[in-house]
């Protein structure tokens, strides 16, 4: 039986999207400023030169960026040897769980809440429910922010006061970062837990637990990261695989992102390489017609959000060198999908996701393009692929 493997490269976008000016990110291209920034000598730490990802080119990368978004970037336009395309979204956030879900099938159907931009951005009655919840008598932050900037500015504060520190974004995302020791990782937890139905209920996508370590001046977040999401709005790939009775694999988030519905194994790791094991060793070992879904987030979490264009292109580098040999794994039956969930281009202004089409790179099935489809489609076509019933709006491509 046919075996599927999903693979979500977290925000590797190629630009193009048709509703990019909606969200202020006409022209945003994760994959060809990176390209482009490599080609003039602008990220050379930890590497050097024309950004260099053969197998994941030789696939269809380059072609991908190109037919999103025009662009044509030095060190990518191989003649693809894969199945490619690249895929739009319709959902109106540019999330994770958006992507995610609508990848798998299920396009979201409502507007997510959002906190607005001011000091405060939080109601005072979700800052009392956090209180209560935590035994504090306030929190800390209450405002926009990047993570890792304001555990450095408040972390000392935090320590002192034991007060939470609690934060949002352009997302529909309450984010509450506290010490491991200081504040313990274990309370933090059930903190978010505790907090996430009542966000839920008002279409805040997720509360996000970010632990920390170490002292001021040298704080670090830990790989403890627990995401609480609203469950999917429909039975997703995820759910349609198991109900034909065939096992799942998640790797990484994808527990968390799709609520732990539809997850037979969960495969953590405590970085991408981690995940990568995992990923190499279910090459190996996932049974006959079962599908493996497994997210890379670091993309994303290290390098997007912190505008760090050096540290994607090593990531992108070290990536591609592994997704050539995970493949020469795989076997007869197999396919074997690299895709996206957003767009994050280091080089754009802000810290945010950016609203871009994304790449959809097939090895195991014949050569050629399906050009421009919609995220829903890659689910319908791995269902296709797996020989079940698919559901929702996708169209299969295969
Ligand atoms: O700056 P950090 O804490 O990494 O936050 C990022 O992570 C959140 C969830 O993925 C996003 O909403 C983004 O703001
Ligand atoms: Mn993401
Ligand atoms: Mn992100």
């Amino acid at each position: 039986m046919n075996r599927a493997f999903l693979i979500v490269m977290d925000s590797v976008g190629i630009g193009g999207a048709p509703d990019a000016a909606t969200f202020g990110d006409e022209g945003a291209n994760t994959m060809a400023h990176i390209a482009e920034a490599c080609a003039a000598g602008q990220a050379e730490q930890g590497r050097s030169g024309l950004l260099r990802m053969p197998v994941l080119d030789a696939l269809g990368l380059g072609a991908a960026l190109h037919l999103a978004s025009g662009a044509r970037v030095p060190g990518l336009g191989a003649v693809p040897t894969g199945l490619w395309g690249a895929a739009t979204e319709v959902s109106r956030g540019k999330d994770t769980p958006s992507g995610h879900w609508e990848l798998a099938g299920v396009p979201v159907p409502w507007d997510w809440s959002y906190f607005p931009d001011t000091a405060p951005a939080f109601p005072p009655e979700i800052v009392a429910e956090v209180c209560c919840l935590a035994g504090t008598a306030g929190i800390l932050g209450n405002c926009h922010a990047s993570g890792t900037e304001i555990i450095d500015r408040l972390g000392p504060e935090h320590m002192r006061s034991g007060w939470p520190i609690c934060y949002t974004s352009a997302d529909s995302v309450f984010q509450i970062a506290a010490h491991e020791e200081s504040f313990g990782l274990d309370r933090l937890i059930a903190l978010c837990e505790g907090l996430a139905p009542v966000l839920h209920a008002r279409r805040v996508g997720r509360v996000i637990a970010r632990p920390f370590v170490g002292q001021p001046g040298s704080f670090s977040r830990t790989a403890n990261r627990r995401d609480f999401a609203i469950a999917p709005p429909a039975p997703t790939l995820l759910d349609w695989v198991q109900e034909a009775g065939r096992p799942t694999h998640a790797i990484g988030k994808i527990g968390d992102i799709f609520s732990h519905r539809g997850i037979g194994k969960l495969h953590k790791g405590k970085d991408d390489a981690a995940l990568f094991d995992h990923l190499d060793r279910l090459a190996t070992e996932a049974e006959p017609g079962s599908l493996t879904f497994a997210n890379f987030v670091e993309f994303d979490s290290l390098y997007g959000h912190r505008r760090d264009v050096s540290g994607y292109a090593r990531a992108l580098e070290w990536f591609d060198t592994r997704a050539g040999e995970f493949l020469a794994r795989l076997r007869p039956g197999d396919l074997a999908l690299f895709t996206a969930d957003h767009g994050n281009d280091p080089t754009w202004r802000g810290t945010e996701h950016t609203r871009e089409r994304v790449p959809v790179l097939i090895a195991g099935s014949d050569a050629g393009s399906f050009g421009l489809c919609a995220f829903a489609d890659v689910a319908a076509s791995l269902a296709t692929h797996l020989n079940i019933p698919a559901q929702g709006p996708g169209r299969s491509f295969l």
